[in-house]
């Protein structure tokens, strides 16, 4: 039995449940996933401050996560707030949607499209694209110009734009699949892959497929080099917690 935290950094607790039923629903049966956001920081994110305040939040509950011995970590935003300094702390693999997104996107297209939330997050995923070396992999990348929190809002609003968007992506970009730029956006990668006939990539979905594999291959965040654990220091105030002695 395999127990995966699936960590939404920020705290809006309906971006949670979204994210937690649609990770549940692709999950094999033997795998549980446990839901979890910071207790405080910020209610979406949005751009590189709301990241810097979402990743000490992201630390706060991978430590929690390595506390209860999970098999994996899951970063359910797709800037991918703290990753590294996560792999640091963890044992157990840490995932970014993102990144997860966008690896399973070049298994499936030579050239993939993202669909994201406001314009000022295409350069966050651009920064992802560069950091993980799939530039030359990506064709295009669109914005739907609305809040991430328009996903949460029950109007349907935010998800007819993102199925806008992918239709338009994929008559104008020459890419072979979309990936969803967003963690709000988890539960409509099925229904958008039947109706284009395209891939349309869930980065929380792929994420926990990933996981799945690494644990079966007994594969993990490697503790040589960089990625080893924090140099025991003294931490102070809120940080003291964070210590993993
Ligand atoms: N590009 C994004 O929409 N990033 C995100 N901000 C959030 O709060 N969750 C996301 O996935």
């Amino acid at each position: 039995k395999l127990c995966i935290q699936l960590i939404n950094p920020n705290t809006s607790l309906g971006m949670t449940e979204v994210m937690a039923a649609t990770a549940r629903q692709v999950a094999a049966p033997g795998t549980e996933i446990w839901a979890v956001c910071p207790e405080e920081g910020a209610p979406s994110i949005e751009g590189h401050f709301d990241e810097a305040i979402a990743a000490i939040g992201v630390l706060q509950q991978v430590k929690a996560g390595r506390a209860a011995g999970v098999d994996g970590h899951i970063i359910a935003c797709f800037g991918d707030p703290g990753l590294l300094a996560a792999r640091e702390l963890a044992q157990a693999p840490v995932i970014g949607i993102a990144e997860a997104a966008m690896h399973m996107a070049t298994l499936l297209a030579t050239r993939f499209s993202i669909v994201t939330t406001l314009p000022r997050t295409l350069t966050i995923a651009r920064h992802l694209l560069h950091q993980y070396g799939f530039e030359r992999h990506c064709a295009a990348l669109h914005a739907i110009d609305l809040p991430v929190l328009a996903l949460d809002d029950g109007s349907g609003l935010a998800q007819q734009k993102v199925r806008e968007q992918c239709i338009a992506a994929k008559k104008s970009d020459g890419s072979g699949a979309i990936v969803l730029g967003c963690g709000g956006m988890a539960d409509l990668a099925q229904e958008l892959t039947l109706e284009l006939g395209i891939p349309v990539i869930d980065g929380v979905s792929a994420a926990v497929k990933m996981v799945e594999s690494l644990a079966a291959l007994r594969l993990s965040t490697s503790k040589h080099g960089d990625l080893d654990y924090p140099i025991e220091k003294p931490l102070s105030g809120r940080f003291a917690g964070l210590n993993l002695g």
